[in-house]
């Protein structure tokens, strides 16, 4: 019998262990993660070591799925990586340990109150068989923001994307050579304290699982067709819809549902009385369009104002187009842009392709949209799945995935 992973976590009394920021550093990390200072002095307790990261192996290697039988999310890697923390000594030893249940107490504060936040971001195998991280400083810094914002603790990023290369690196047999394929992460964060009271939890458990996943679109692109949804909306000014909390998901799937209920694959959240374009789904969401003015090309996105997750693939998709399409005559904008407009250049013929852009499949060309009962299309001709900026976006991105296209923002195991 395994030992269940909580018997670790009862805060123990330990030796004090100083600080390793110098106090301003301390301020600074409060500003970023817009935590009070309080909040921030809990990060003079122990953070994540690498250093001390034990190892226990599984006994019991799984059998390799077929790569074509890989169903996104369902199968898992044979470890997970567990780091606990407490309020009194702070970020205890690193682990590696065999895939198992989590054994919690049903008054854990997770069940009651949703502390939870995670990330989602991917390894790929290069052609020498290097394990690659894709941007995890990304990842890294948006968890971190996240947890501080449901008063979980922070960690330093550099150490957990070390643990996170050794756990990757250990759970390489699972990544398939093939291109298109990768090693889906899922590092999370939970509140374990067993308590109904409602207030900052005093432990926490940090797992990253892995899942090993096949193309999104295994037979090409396939364009997908959105429902606007006017009644529900996913975030709002001052709200949390820009951090990855598992409580922004839930509330999700009723509106999904809806929208599939009538033929759509995803739905389009809008926001406010002027109906400002948000997000896809879970995917941030691009416009290409030809100025009604100028006729100059734009390349349109909403701002990051709070009311949309900040994508490592949408800052991919700025950057990239700030490298290579603003030369080519196109002007890169963040800014806010309503339904209405969307709807005009269509009908104008100004609407050139319109796309979503997340990890999961990098980008998803839309077809349509349906909005107040009329089908906007998007701009692609019936017989196309995707429009040339969606195309070009992906390839320089797997391009930098998988190393063909070195760069920083590969990371090496
Ligand atoms: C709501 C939401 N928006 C956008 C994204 C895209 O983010 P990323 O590019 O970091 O995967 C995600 C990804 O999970 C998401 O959940």
């Amino acid at each position: 019998m395994m030992r269940p992973l909580f018997s670790r976590c009862a805060p123990r009394a330990a030796a004090f262990v100083a600080p390793r920021r110098s106090p301003l550093g301390l301020f600074q990390a409060a500003r970023q993660y817009s935590i009070t200072p309080e909040a921030a002095s809990e990060t003079k307790l122990q953070d994540i070591d690498p250093s001390q990261l034990v190892i226990n192996k599984a006994s019991n290697p799984k059998p390799l799925k077929k790569a074509e039988d890989l169903i996104f999310g369902r199968n898992f890697t044979d470890h997970m990586l567990t780091i606990e923390w407490n309020k009194t000594t702070g970020w205890q030893k690193p682990h590696i340990v065999p895939y198992q249940n989590l054994s919690l107490d049903p008054a854990t504060c997770v069940f009651h109150y949703a502390f939870e936040c995670f990330e989602g971001m991917k390894a790929y195998k290069d052609k020498a068989g290097q394990i690659r991280l894709f941007r995890p400083d990304k990842n890294m810094e948006r968890f971190n923001k996240s947890a501080a914002r449901i008063a979980l603790p922070n960690f330093s990023s550099t150490a957990l994307i070390d643990l996170i290369a050794q756990f990757t690196k250990l759970e390489s047999r699972f990544i398939p050579e093939e291109r298109g394929y990768s090693l889906y992460l899922r590092p999370t964060m939970i509140g374990t304290q067993k308590t109904l009271g409602v207030g900052p939890p005093g432990s926490a458990l940090l797992f990253v699982i892995a899942s090993p996943v096949g193309p999104y679109y295994p037979t090409g692109f396939k364009a997908v067709s959105l429902e606007a949804t006017d009644y529900a909306v996913r975030a709002w000014p001052g709200g949390v819809g820009d951090k990855k909390l598992g409580a922004n998901y839930a509330p999700c799937i009723v509106p999904q549902r809806e929208a599939m209920s009538r033929g759509f694959q995803q739905n389009l959240w809008l926001f406010g009385e002027e109906e400002y374009v948000t997000e896809v789904g879970t995917m941030n969401f691009f416009v290409a369009i030809k100025n009604k003015q100028t006729g100059q090309k734009e390349l349109i996105t909403a701002p990051l104002d709070g009311t949309i997750l900040e994508g490592v693939t949408r800052d991919s998709v700025l950057s990239l187009a700030r490298e290579r399409l603003a030369p080519e005559g196109w002007n890169i904008v963040e800014r806010k842009y309503t339904m209405k407009e969307l709807d005009e250049a269509a009908s104008e013929g100004r609407l050139v392709e319109a796309f979503g852009a997340g990890t999961a499949a990098i980008v998803s060309p839309v077809r349509a949209i349906s909005w107040k009962g009329k089908l906007v299309h998007c701009g692609l001709k019936d017989h196309e799945e995707s429009g040339e900026i969606a195309t070009k976006m992906k390839n320089w991105i797997e391009a930098r995935q998988y190393g063909d296209d070195p760069h920083e923002w590969s990371y090496v195991c």
